[in-house]
């Protein structure tokens, strides 16, 4: 057996400790993501979705628990070392796609590479690839604000993808979307997933996005539960 892409075991967080804000945002909350599972994770606004998302990209460390990424337990490692295995093992998708504005849509595939130690012309490649799979080969040098916003969205899993990541994490990847845009955007994404085999945690306020997922997690005071 693999190990699972993602594991995270008995997981705490809490916000402004000891300060009268003080509030647990994560209550022993764990999860295993296995290679080529898609998991969707549906609650309510402020329920912690966005916490556990960074923490399961060592953007952030819990108070207690521990992430495991291909079965490496990242808890005691150097910045360093979480910092390479972020950029060689997770893609990240977000609500707003944060593209750089100055940069065209295939040059914000290509510098994540660059940081991947990957050539200029094996970049350009590469994102020359991934903006055909969706579909926007012909708006490769179009800046940000010259793609609508389903555009613009596509261009952001390109990015998430453009060191082939085994983990794919998306917070509300199409919650900007009109309704329309999103199914289409997200059945890219999927393809996108499918096709390369990659482990993603998907969460979404959107419970017929959820549907078409493998498996729905819900968060519960703080744990998730199968849903
Ligand atoms: N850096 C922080 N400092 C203090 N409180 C925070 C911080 N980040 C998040 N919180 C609080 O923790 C709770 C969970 O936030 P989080 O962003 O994880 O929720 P979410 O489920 O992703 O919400 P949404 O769906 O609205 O994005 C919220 O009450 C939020 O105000």
């Amino acid at each position: 057996m693999s190990d699972p892409v993602l594991q995270l075991d008995a997981l705490v967080k809490t916000y402004n400790e000891g300060a009268p804000n003080e509030i647990t945002v994560l209550r022993e909350a764990g999860l295993v993501v296995n290679p080529g599972e898609v998991v969707a994770m549906v609650a309510p606004s402020g329920s912690g979705k966005s916490t556990l998302l960074h923490i399961a990209g060592l953007l952030d460390a819990p108070d207690r628990g521990r992430v495991a990424i291909n079965g490496e337990d990242v808890t005691g490692l150097s910045d360093r070392r979480r910092t390479a295995i972020r950029r060689e093992e997770v893609g990240f998708v977000y609500q707003f796609h944060h593209l750089l504005p100055e940069f065209t849509a295939a040059e914000n595939i290509e510098l994540p590479q660059y940081a991947a130690g990957r050539t200029r012309t094996e970049a350009a490649a590469r994102a020359a690839d991934l903006l055909e799979r969706v579909g926007l080969s012909d708006r490769a040098d179009h800046r940000p604000a010259e793609l609508s916003g389903g555009e613009q969205q596509r261009v952001a899993f390109c990015r998430a993808l453009a060191n082939a990541p085994s983990l794919l994490l998306a917070d509300e990847p199409t919650g900007n979307l009109d309704p329309a845009t999103s199914d289409r955007v997200f059945d890219m994404l999927m393809g996108l997933v499918r096709e390369t085999g990659m482990a993603a945690l998907i969460a979404t306020h959107n419970l017929e996005l959820a549907a078409r997922m493998d498996r729905i997690l819900r968060m519960d005071e703080g744990a998730l539960v199968a849903g």
